[in-house]
């Protein structure tokens, strides 16, 4: 039944996105009293297929139940008794404890302090090689980090500075369509907040669906249309932590303005006007590319840009307070008519990525090198 394929360590999709919110209470419910399962995205704590095992497992692990509650901030949005449940009963990944312990292991790791956090996209790794006296760690050697499992993604994570800023950078993000917990391929972005982070930068490569846009067009992002988040694929459902924001964060001022604007006084001064654009970015779940009926629709909806990343992590960037600047690269052309031959692929998305990949570097690290003066206003 759950035979999809998946990143090692991973909650194939069918289980993790099919608990909806709605269903948790009772579906965590029915675990307290139940089964704990292993570490955080083993399918074994809905108790799927282990039917026998269950009984013993709870009265072994329901002390150690309720002295993580004890711990842990009590879900506020629902009456469940909290000697029944923990913070970590809900977050597969992304919990205040795993990104403190992310964090602090990374601070003990290196001596660079960042301000800015950078996230490549797919093919456009090569900023992270700008990146001044760098410190890599592979995600597969940091605590709770998920790994890298597409081509255009590298799995490692970079100090240093750049244009002088200390800085963090992912060479490679999680998506949804890796079989990720949402949680989880958002973490990163809670680990960047207790690390000091307060700007994120973020890159994607994007289909067009404006039809003005042209390939190799740079897109800023003014705002997003979050398509997971109308079927409660949501980072921030679940109880919320205070610690890391508010339970209703505001997303009407998701793309920080001044970023925006700094950034087109940069394009202009680089020449780059002529295909720097600004539009909606709308994220779908993937790893399917739309089809020509979706494509027209969230083209009528008001997207210009389509993709399958960036807006959990800016969602989760914007709830713990850090300012966001992201940008597209239009990549492909989201095919809007029937006669049309061509046909989206992951290979056109990497190729236009090379070959726009300079400019989108020097982009990106103009506006980092202003951030200071432009801290002066925030
Ligand atoms: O958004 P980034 O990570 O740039 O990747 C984009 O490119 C891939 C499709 O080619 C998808 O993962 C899409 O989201
Ligand atoms: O056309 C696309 N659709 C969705 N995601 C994408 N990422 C790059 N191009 C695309």
């Amino acid at each position: 039944m759950f035979s999809v394929s998946c990143a090692p360590d991973v909650v194939p999709v069918a289980v993790t996105h099919q608990t909806t919110p709605a269903l948790w209470p009772i579906r965590a419910l029915s675990r307290s009293v139940t089964s704990r399962g292993g570490r955080d995205g083993d399918v074994s704590r809905w108790g799927v297929g282990k039917k026998k095992k269950k009984k013993k497992k709870s009265r072994s692990r329901s002390s150690s139940i309720i002295r993580e509650a004890e711990h842990n901030v009590e879900p506020s949005c629902c009456s469940i008794r909290s000697n029944m449940l923990s913070m970590s009963d809900f977050v597969s990944g992304g919990s205040y404890e795993q990104c403190r312990e992310t964090a602090d292991w990374l601070l003990s790791n290196t001596q660079v302090r960042p301000t800015v956090g950078i996230v490549c996209g797919s093919g456009l790794g090569g900023l992270a090689e700008m990146i001044k006296d760098p410190e890599i760690f592979k995600y597969s050697d940091i605590p709770n980090f998920p790994r890298s499992t597409v081509h255009g993604h590298a799995g490692r994570l970079v100090f240093g500075t750049l244009k002088g800023k200390p800085c963090v950078c992912m060479q490679g993000r999680f998506h949804l369509y890796e079989g990720y917990p949402i949680q989880k391929i958002t973490l990163p972005m809670r680990v960047f907040k207790l690390l000091g982070v307060e700007t994120m930068i973020m890159t994607n490569a994007a289909g067009g669906l404006n039809q003005d846009y042209k390939v190799g067009d740079v897109m800023i992002i003014k705002d997003h249309i979050n398509m997971p988040g109308f079927a409660g694929v949501n980072p921030l459902a679940g109880p919320n932590d205070d610690r890391f924001g508010v339970r209703f964060p505001c997303m009407s001022d998701a793309y920080d303005r001044e970023l925006r604007q700094l950034a087109h006084d940069v394009a202009s001064e680089l020449g780059y006007s002529h295909f720097l654009r600004e539009g909606v970015y709308c994220v779908l779940g993937g790893p399917s590319f739309e089809t020509i009926a979706e494509c027209r629709m969230l083209n009528r909806l008001g997207a210009d840009a389509v993709g399958m990343s960036t807006v959990h992590e800016v969602i989760v960037a914007r709830h713990a307070g850090m300012r966001c600047f992201a940008l597209s690269l239009i990549s492909n052309r989201a095919v809007m008519d029937y006669d049309s031959q061509e046909k989206a692929n992951h290979e056109e998305v990497l190729e236009t990525g090379r070959q726009r990949a300079e400019q989108l570097e020097k982009l990106v690290s103009t506006v980092v090198s202003r951030l200071e003066h432009n801290n002066n206003n925030f």
